[in-house]
């Protein structure tokens, strides 16, 4: 892969990745690469990219097959990002953006020495369970993500980038404006 061209979208559920993912890699031109997980989606009778939705069976047999750059088990569910799908996207020349937590994060940075950029995106607690309501993910589920808050934003200080996401347009702004004074 030419340099840099992985960029991690990573921080704390909720705080706007994806919408800071899109508005800057769309802008770039990257090639958003999505997961694949096991967790059914949230709302069945919408249309949703954000992930490729697979049966347990299937993640498993590809897992085992080493088909993965990585995985990650959460809250019962597996993610995961298919290898080819990265490489297939940089052989037509493209940079990639991925939205990953902290695990994967990493494994992607070890995986891929100098050519992946952290971007870490977080809000407070309190926007943090607004966000994700306005969502329509369930009490349940905002609640085990709560828990898992303090181990969330503590990896901001091994990210390369950190931002709040207060205003989304002003966020993806202010990344463009550093990346491109890094590049
Ligand atoms: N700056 C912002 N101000 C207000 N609402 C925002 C802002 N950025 C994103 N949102 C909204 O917050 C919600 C969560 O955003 P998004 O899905 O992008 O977050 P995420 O971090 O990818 O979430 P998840 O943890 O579910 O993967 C969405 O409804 C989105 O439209
Ligand atoms: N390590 C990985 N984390 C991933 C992957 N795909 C998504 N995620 C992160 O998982 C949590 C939960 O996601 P949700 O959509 O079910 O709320 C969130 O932090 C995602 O960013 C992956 O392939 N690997």
């Amino acid at each position: 892969m030419s340099r840099p061209s992985i960029y991690i979208f990573t921080g704390t559920s909720g705080a706007g990745r994806k919408t800071i993912a899109r508005k800057v890699g769309g802008e770039l031109g990257w090639t958003f690469v999505r997961s694949c997980t096991t967790r059914a989606p949230r709302n069945p009778s919408l249309p949703d990219e954000d992930y490729r939705y697979v049966s347990r069976e299937q993640f498993d047999a590809w897992d085992k097959e080493g088909k993965f750059a990585q995985t990650a088990d959460i809250d019962g569910n597996r993610y995961g990002v298919l290898h080819h799908e990265l490489e297939a996207a940089n052989a037509a020349g493209k940079s990639v953006y991925l939205v990953l937590n902290r695990v994967g994060a990493d494994a992607i940075v070890k995986q891929f020495v100098g050519l992946a950029v952290r971007i870490f995106i977080y809000v407070d607690k309190t926007t943090m369970r607004e966000r994700l309501e306005s969502k329509g993910v369930s009490f349940e589920v905002i609640d085990r993500y709560l828990e898992h808050y303090s181990d969330e934003v503590t990896y901001r200080s091994k990210c390369e980038f950190v931002f709040e996401n207060v205003n989304a347009n002003h966020t993806a702004e202010l990344i463009r404006a550093a990346l491109t004074k890094t590049s």
